[in-house]
């Protein structure tokens, strides 16, 4: 048993804010939750048709089973496609986890497949647009599944991007029901991904042809599994282990081995074991608390992750009744250390993260340091301490936890709290007259945090790219990108535009980008004041900034501010239409009802 370490006072501070602001919120959440889980097993009250219907296509034994109250039934809901590398493995887990589940007396159906989007395909293309949006509809069709109240538990196959988010909201809906999420594992390691991003600019420059930089591209990502560096598949791998929704050690195992086989069937078995008929029922909405949302916040920072979750841990807290603001990210990100350097914060991947001694020693760590609430539920059982342990095979087949490393086995990797990287987390928020934005600096280079130069202003990332290609960037600049909020055109990543950028910036300009758009959560050495709140086809103080006014980013006093008076100014209006193509006619009605980023630009 580990020695009980006091919490960290701000961490304690944040957690009681948390708490009281979501008072309410949470009370009405946790009311509907609990009277869910009073009404018995969910299918105990469907009628003999609704049941009938439910079971027609089981065999006899599962008919039976399900025909009465005690045998607890799981929910599979997965995001599997062939587009995503990540998911392509996930195709196999459906009947690895039924079958597991039969043996140990319970019944899993497939409840319902939900779309999942490849951020890597539609980076820099109309498809981006969609792609925020497809969180809320992942969401919805969670819902949709697990509707069919047949169920005492649920299993969540997804690993990326706005999956992982949609999964978990969707989920927090039927907050009486156990809940795990089952990963799926990284690719082996590929082309380095500086390597990758130093062929890109090669290419910018026109240096190298498609051909050179296919090639590289295909040698960084080569296989089934998530794609190595650590972007927002790989955060969301590390929130659901920290926040106790995959099994210790689940994250960065890599695909196809023989373990990765004995946890995806362990995790049927652990879900099945805190069913309301188990007599140790540990609903997933009252797991997802305050505690929980502090602690991913936390581990977040603590792992320079991605900035998208700024937005989706807020939409994922706001599903289970918590309001968490980005002041919230603020205050720890000043107490949270930088234990980690993976690309696009180092040169290193997940799997070398993973190797080094990975999420045990991570949250061992930040738990040694008074940083994580220990005392939580998880997939496990009570308490994170459980983490601190590493997954592994016994000489005949089972699966069993041993104690993980106590020393990084990688210095430039992983570190203890005790000698981090950087004093403090890798996200920062920005405040101004531009408005309020986000900025990860994990990956910038501390001569670089702070930029003033003139503003060359585009209304979306071709028009950048074509001034670029023009030679028109020259001299310093920040280059504003705007009408790209989530009511203009869903708020896509501009990814694309890190090459470019950065060329500029090799070439010595010092660069910046403020946009009310995203980056991705590989996008890294270029400081971005991302987010930007309001957003200009809201009248954001972005419509109203015209090329040459000087813009100042500085992370380290953390202000974004135009030096120039934008009063009687009129509003620009965007000079490009992107409401159509591509299926974007079809998601009119998100972009007029979505809210601002700093409530994590949801529609739910
Ligand atoms: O937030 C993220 O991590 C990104 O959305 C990521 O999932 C996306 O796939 C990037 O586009 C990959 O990086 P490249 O585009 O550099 O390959
Ligand atoms: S990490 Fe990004 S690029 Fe890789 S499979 Fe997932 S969404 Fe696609």
């Amino acid at each position: 048993m580990t020695a009980h370490v006091e919490v960290h006072p701000v961490v304690a501070e944040v957690t009681r804010r948390l708490a009281e602001r979501s008072a309410d919120s949470r009370a009405a959440y946790l009311e509907r939750i609990r009277a869910a889980a009073s009404e018995g097993p969910a299918r105990s009250s469907l009628g003999c048709a609704n049941l009938a219907h439910g079971f027609a296509a089981c065999g006899v034994s599962d008919k039976l089973k399900l025909s009465g109250e005690v045998t607890p039934n799981l929910a599979i809901v997965s995001a599997y496609n062939d587009m995503l590398s990540a998911h392509q493995p996930l195709k196999d887990y459906p009947d690895l986890i039924k079958s597991a589940v039969s043996e140990a007396g319970g019944v899993a159906q497939f409840a319902g497949g939900v779309p999942a989007m490849c951020d890597g395909i539609t980076q820099g293309r109309a498809g981006m647009e969609l792609s925020l949006f497809s969180r809320d509809v992942i969401a919805m069709s969670s819902a949709v599944a697990l509707s069919h109240d047949m169920f005492d538990g649920a299993l969540m196959l997804g690993v990326c991007d706005k999956i992982v988010p949609g999964l978990l909201i969707g989920a927090l809906s039927f907050g009486h029901l156990p809940v795990a999420f089952v990963p799926a594992g990284p690719m082996p390691s590929g082309l380095p991904n500086r390597d990758k991003a130093k062929v890109r600019q090669q290419h910018a420059e026109g240096q190298v042809g498609r051909r050179e930089l296919l090639q590289a591209e295909s040698s960084a990502y080569h296989a089934p599994g998530t794609c190595t560096f650590y972007g927002t598949a790989n955060s969301n791998q590390m929130l659901m282990e920290v926040m106790g929704l995959h099994l210790a050690g689940a994250s960065f195992e890599p695909p196809g081995t023989p373990l990765r086989e004995a946890l995806t069937a362990e995790a049927g078995r652990r879900v099945l074991g805190h069913t309301a008929v188990s007599g140790h029922h540990v609903p997933v909405g009252e797991q997802i608390d305050e505690r929980a949302v502090v602690n991913a916040v936390v581990a977040l920072l603590a792992t320079g992750g991605s900035s998208n979750h700024t937005l989706h841990l807020v939409a994922m807290a706001r599903a289970a009744g918590i309001e968490l603001t980005w002041d919230d990210f603020a205050a720890l990100s000043d107490v949270v250390p930088l234990l980690t350097r993976m690309y696009p914060n180092g040169a290193a991947d997940v799997n070398q993260f993973h190797q080094a001694g990975g999420m045990a020693h991570l949250i061992g760590s930040l738990i040694d340091a008074g940083l994580l609430h220990e005392d939580v539920d998880t997939v496990m059982g009570r308490g994170l301490s459980q983490y601190r342990k590493v997954p592994q095979l016994t000489d005949d087949g089972s699966l069993t936890w041993v104690d993980g490393p106590v020393e990084s086995g990688d210095k430039d990797v992983l570190r203890g709290a005790e000698d981090p990287f950087a004093p403090d987390g890798g996200l920062r928020m920005l405040e101004g007259n531009l408005g309020r934005a986000v900025i990860k600096v994990s990956a910038v280079a501390s001569e670089r945090h702070v930029v003033e130069a003139p503003a060359r202003v585009f209304d979306d990332q071709a028009q950048l790219q074509e001034a670029f290609a023009a030679g028109e960037l020259t001299g310093d600049l920040v280059a504003v990108v705007r009408f790209q909020g989530p009511s203009a055109n869903g708020m896509p990543e501009l990814h694309k535009l890190t090459p470019s950028l950065g060329v500029l910036q090799d070439r010595g300009q010092k660069v910046a980008l403020v946009t009310d758009g995203r980056m991705s959560g590989a996008s890294g050495k270029v400081p971005a004041a991302i987010h930007v709140s309001p957003e200009a086809a809201h009248d954001g103080p972005l419509a109203y900034i015209r090329d040459g006014d000087p813009v100042r980013l500085d992370a380290s006093q953390g202000t974004l501010d135009v030096l120039a008076d934008l009063s009687g100014r009129e509003a620009a209006r965007p000079s490009v239409d992107s409401s159509a193509g591509t299926g974007r006619e079809l998601f009119a009605a998100m972009r007029g009802a979505v809210g601002p980023a700093e409530t994590g630009a949801g529609v739910l």
